[in-house]
């Protein structure tokens, strides 16, 4: 059918047709169209959405990023057929009923994942059908590649190029912001890309954005790195493995990780970068990704597995995960800690000895520090300032004010203290109900919102003790966030009640 195209300023990859003409087409909304321009011959496919009365009939309102491939101009002449759908979601379905994915059929997914080929619901449809039936080692390894050879691969011509990268899912996980600068300081160079929140409350690249830019294109990240020996991006801005933001985007409103897919974003990445060393943290307890120390080893050796066939060495640590680390959830406040630190205070304990840990298992693999010695020499370069130092350049260079202070970062205007409700020992910190907390207070949109623990998990406390504080910039938030609480009840102090059951609740 022949339709007349009007130009439409909306972001997505769709089309607007009168229903009558959508009727004569034989498509209804969410259906594919293809679009060929009848003097250019350029051709761009699109989902429908139809309209009464915005678009009349015999014209079709075309949408900016459909137009970014068609080309064409107010008024002219576009003949618009129903489109098939594409050969992916056969594949999706494939994997729904428990089947493999081969790497031909890996490649074709992802190419439609970075065309916006398939929508939204499709991308949820393939995440959710990973996460319920699992990728084996060579699904993971074809999705890795195909993440990688669909976008920018960085290419140093100094090496090792060290990175390093946590799986997430534990809150409060501020430690990027230590071991960047601490290993850039060493000599070393660490193209650090990060994604946004998934499963929390403040992913790396949430917390950095507080300090600077982190929207850069692939090319930038390598000449900053060069420059200042580190940076810390959000690899979603990049063009380096651009199918790992898209599939991000739908894991997060579900809080789901699916751990083939995790593999594969965080190696992708990594591989991207030209890495060659690479630490991989995985937090293991309750409430976290990895439940228990069996799975962890499993995962590490996936990890080790897929780094050995992509030429990478990989080295995991299973890290503490029962609890936050540090006291803070939530930009602002975990920013600050993690400058306070950089700037010279010997607490918070967890977050140090993580850092310096990991930061010193990187060293050792790269030959700046003697086997059994990396944490110590970690420690002198965070002790000595040169960490500090490092991280302010690494601010500048991206943008920053270099200048900034822990104290400049302040948690929002409302706030509300969580206290003991008897005395006792607090026995409970549970990282899932305190992200959810954090999320209803505003983390990570809000850079103001998120929580201080004062009492963390062993602490004793007497009755009317705040345990911890919920801020937020706004005061329908807090109230919504206080609410939450009271229902979640994230924190158990010992010999309290959690629940009392009725006998009438039975019947
Ligand atoms: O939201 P959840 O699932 O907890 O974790 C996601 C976070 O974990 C990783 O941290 P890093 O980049 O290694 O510091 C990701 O990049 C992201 O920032
Ligand atoms: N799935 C992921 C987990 C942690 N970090 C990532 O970049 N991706």
């Amino acid at each position: 059918m022949k339709l007349n195209v009007k130009l439409l300023d909306i972001a997505s990859r769709g089309v607007l047709l009168n229903s009558t003409d959508a009727r004569t087409l034989r498509v209804r909304d969410g259906d594919r169209v293809l679009l060929i321009d009848e003097v250019t011959g350029r051709t761009a496919q699109a989902y429908v959405d139809t309209t009464d009365s915005i678009i009349e009939p015999g014209v079709v309102g075309v949408y900016k990023p459909v137009n970014a491939t068609l080309a064409a101009g107010d008024g002219a002449t576009v003949e618009v057929r129903s489109a098939d759908r594409p050969r992916s979601l056969v594949h999706i379905k494939k994997k729904m009923d428990g089947g493999r994915f081969t790497k031909d059929e890996t490649v074709e997914v992802i190419k439609d994942v970075v065309d916006d080929t398939l929508s939204a619901g499709e991308i949820s449809a393939y995440v959710t059908a990973s996460y319920i039936h699992g990728l084996d080692l060579d699904e993971i390894e074809y999705l890795t590649r195909a993440m990688v050879d669909t976008g920018e691969r960085l290419r140093f011509t100094r090496h090792p190029i060290v990175d390093k990268h946590s799986i997430g899912g534990v809150p409060g996980n501020k430690i990027s912001l230590l071991i960047v600068p601490i290993i850039a300081a060493s000599g070393l160079l660490i193209p650090k890309t990060s994604s946004r929140a998934i499963t929390g409350a403040g992913g790396t690249a949430d917390l950095m954005e507080v300090l600077a830019p982190v929207d850069f294109p692939a090319s930038e990240v390598q000449r900053m790195t060069e420059k200042a020996g580190g940076v810390i991006v959000w690899g979603g801005a990049t063009n380096i493995a651009p199918a790992d933001d898209k599939i991000i985007a739908h894991e997060y409103p579900l809080r789901i990780d699916a751990r083939g897919q995790m593999i594969a974003s965080v190696m992708a990445k990594k591989t991207a970068v030209d890495a060659d060393l690479v630490i991989i943290d995985i937090p293991v307890g309750r409430n976290t990704k990895v439940e228990d120390v069996q799975d962890g080893r499993k995962l590490a050796r996936e990890f080790i597995d897929i780094g050995e066939r992509l030429g990478m060495r990989v080295e995991c640590a299973l890290s503490y995960g029962e609890s936050p680390v540090g006291h803070t959830i939530g930009p602002n406040l975990e920013v600050r800690e993690a400058l306070t630190v950089l700037e010279g205070a010997t607490e918070p304990n967890s977050l140090i000895q993580k850092s310096i840990s990991l930061a010193g298992m990187a060293l050792e693999m790269a030959g700046k520090a003697a086997p059994g010695q990396g944490a110590e020499v970690a420690a002198d370069v965070l002790r000595s300032g040169k960490a500090l130092d490092k991280m302010r350049q690494i601010i500048e260079i991206q943008g920053g004010d270099p200048n900034v202070k822990a104290e400049d970062l302040q948690p929002g205007e409302y706030k509300f203290d969580v206290r003991a409700p008897q005395d006792g020992y607090v026995i409970e910190l549970n990282n899932r109900s305190l992200v959810t907390l954090a999320r209803f207070a505003g983390s990570p949109y809000d850079h103001g919102a998120g929580l201080y623990i004062h009492a963390k998990k062993g602490k004793r406390v007497k009755k009317g003790d705040p345990i911890f504080t919920i801020y937020a910039e706004r005061e329908w938030r807090l109230s919504r966030a206080i609410e939450v609480g009271r229902a979640l009840m994230p924190v158990v102090v010992e010999g309290m009640v959690i629940e009392r059951i009725p006998q009438d609740r039975w019947v």
